[in-house]
């Protein structure tokens, strides 16, 4: 078996990558939720234990779950270079020029075991705690207001969006905000250089470095044929096309089809997987929000064009799409039942953000309760998680998620 195996959203899920909160939420103060991206301050202790009960019911149920710190970690630990490395790497797109600042924080890092070191280094490391923290540059004095020398990576637990794996392969994304920038720094590594993944052969379809932005949240498996993205405030066309003339050129490809879903640009559906995710193989939960006028295009593979790419626009609504490319009847099943006040509090509480575990069974938000049980009318099985101080981030069982390996649907 290939190290990344995904060809749909609903196959049995055997391997999982997630993030465990930590340090990082503690550095959330109210005036650096905006550029943070988070809507409120977690109470950690029980965001910690809400995330356990989330791996707990993943582990029950036959998933492997691995943790990007403690990749990160174990791959850092391969080799006094890579560490090196890393740390140079981590505090210079930290932007931490001044030779004599690089300096101290470097030692600073190195004093601590590699496992500590890593989750330092998404913690944020605040002015206070580094000794003789004395402001000499012009950038100090101008910043002498903000309290952190290296800024938290609160959103790293959303391991959804940082790289996706598509089929045999992974896009390893240019996130929009410059915030979430450096996240991508630490699965790159752990492709290049940890043994469970770096002789696996993964094809890029997308590179960090690349100029336009695209985040996992947009990146759906419908099933080996199809893919769908969001055009959202997070992915820009230009990255999509970029994607999809890589992925079209394997030679062991099996995509045929990218389905496109123009989104609205704001934050309340700021993935496509914030409004639409897949249940089983007919269903999908989704936001009566954008069931109405949405620009759909159709992408596939041409080589007689002179990019490669043939795009027709879909004047249809989603559900007829979704059923005539996925070729069954598909069934849409609305977040608070559509209802205007549940819809809209729950879609926003990511009751539309659902994780498939195997077809038709899938972990779900508590709080969701009206969606939850409108799924469980349904016959969907449901796996409830707690989560109170979780949802603050803006992100659900999905967003908190990398799938590594799926099974294979029949
Ligand atoms: N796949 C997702 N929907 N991810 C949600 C990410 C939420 C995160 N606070 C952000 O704004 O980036």
């Amino acid at each position: 078996m290939k190290p990344i195996h995904v060809f749909s959203e609903i196959g049995k899920l055997k391997k999982v990558l997630l993030h465990r909160p930590g340090e990082e939420v503690e550095n959330l103060t109210p005036d650096l939720l905006e550029r943070l991206l988070f809507d409120d301050i977690p109470y950690l202790k029980i965001a910690q234990e809400e995330h356990d009960a989330f791996a707990k019911i993943l582990q029950d149920n036959g998933v492997e779950v691995v943790y990007i710190e403690k990749l990160t970690a174990e791959t850092l630990d391969l080799s006094d270079d890579i560490k090196n490395n890393f740390i140079d790497e981590f505090l210079f797109e930290s932007k931490i020029h001044s030779d004599n600042m690089k300096k101290s924080l470097k030692e600073y890092l190195l004093s601590m075991d590699t496992q500590a070191m890593v989750n330092k280094m998404i913690a944020g490391i605040r002015k206070t705690e580094l000794a003789g923290y004395k402001r000499t540059t012009l950038v100090d004095v101008v910043n002498d207001f903000y309290p952190f020398i290296t800024e938290p990576m609160p959103n790293i637990l959303f391991t959804r969006d940082t790289f996706a794996s598509i089929g045999n392969g992974v896009s390893f994304n240019h996130m929009y905000t410059n915030v979430r920038q450096r996240e991508t720094l630490f699965c790159d590594y752990v492709f290049k250089y940890h043994p469970d993944f770096k002789d696996g052969n993964v094809p890029h379809w997308y590179d960090r470095d690349e100029d336009t932005y695209i985040e996992g949240g947009d990146q759906l498996v419908l099933n080996k044929e199809t893919l769908a993205i969001g055009i959202s405030e997070r992915t820009e066309s230009a990255a999509i096309e970029k994607l999809a003339r890589k992925v079209f050129a394997h030679p062991e490809n099996t995509f045929k089809t990218i389905l496109a879903f123009d989104l609205p640009h704001q934050r309340s559906f700021m993935h496509l997987d914030t409004v639409f995710t897949q249940i089983d193989h007919d269903k999908f939960t989704i936001h009566a929000g954008i069931e109405g006028p949405l620009r759909i295009f159709k992408i596939t593979s041409d080589p007689s064009s002179e990019y490669g790419l043939k795009i027709t626009v879909e004047s249809k609504d989603v559900q007829t799409v979704l059923s005539e490319t996925l070729g069954r009847q598909i069934e849409l099943i609305r977040c608070g039942n559509g209802d205007i006040i549940d819809g809209g509090r729950e879609q926003w509480n990511d009751g539309a953000n659902t994780l498939a575990i195997a077809p038709n069974e899938i972990i779900v938000y508590s709080r969701n309760h009206v969606t939850n049980e409108l799924l469980a009318n349904k016959g969907v099985k449901l796996h409830i998680m707690p989560s109170s101080e979780l949802s603050r981030g803006r992100g659900g069982p999905r967003c908190m998620s990398m799938p590594l390996v799926r099974e294979d649907l029949e």
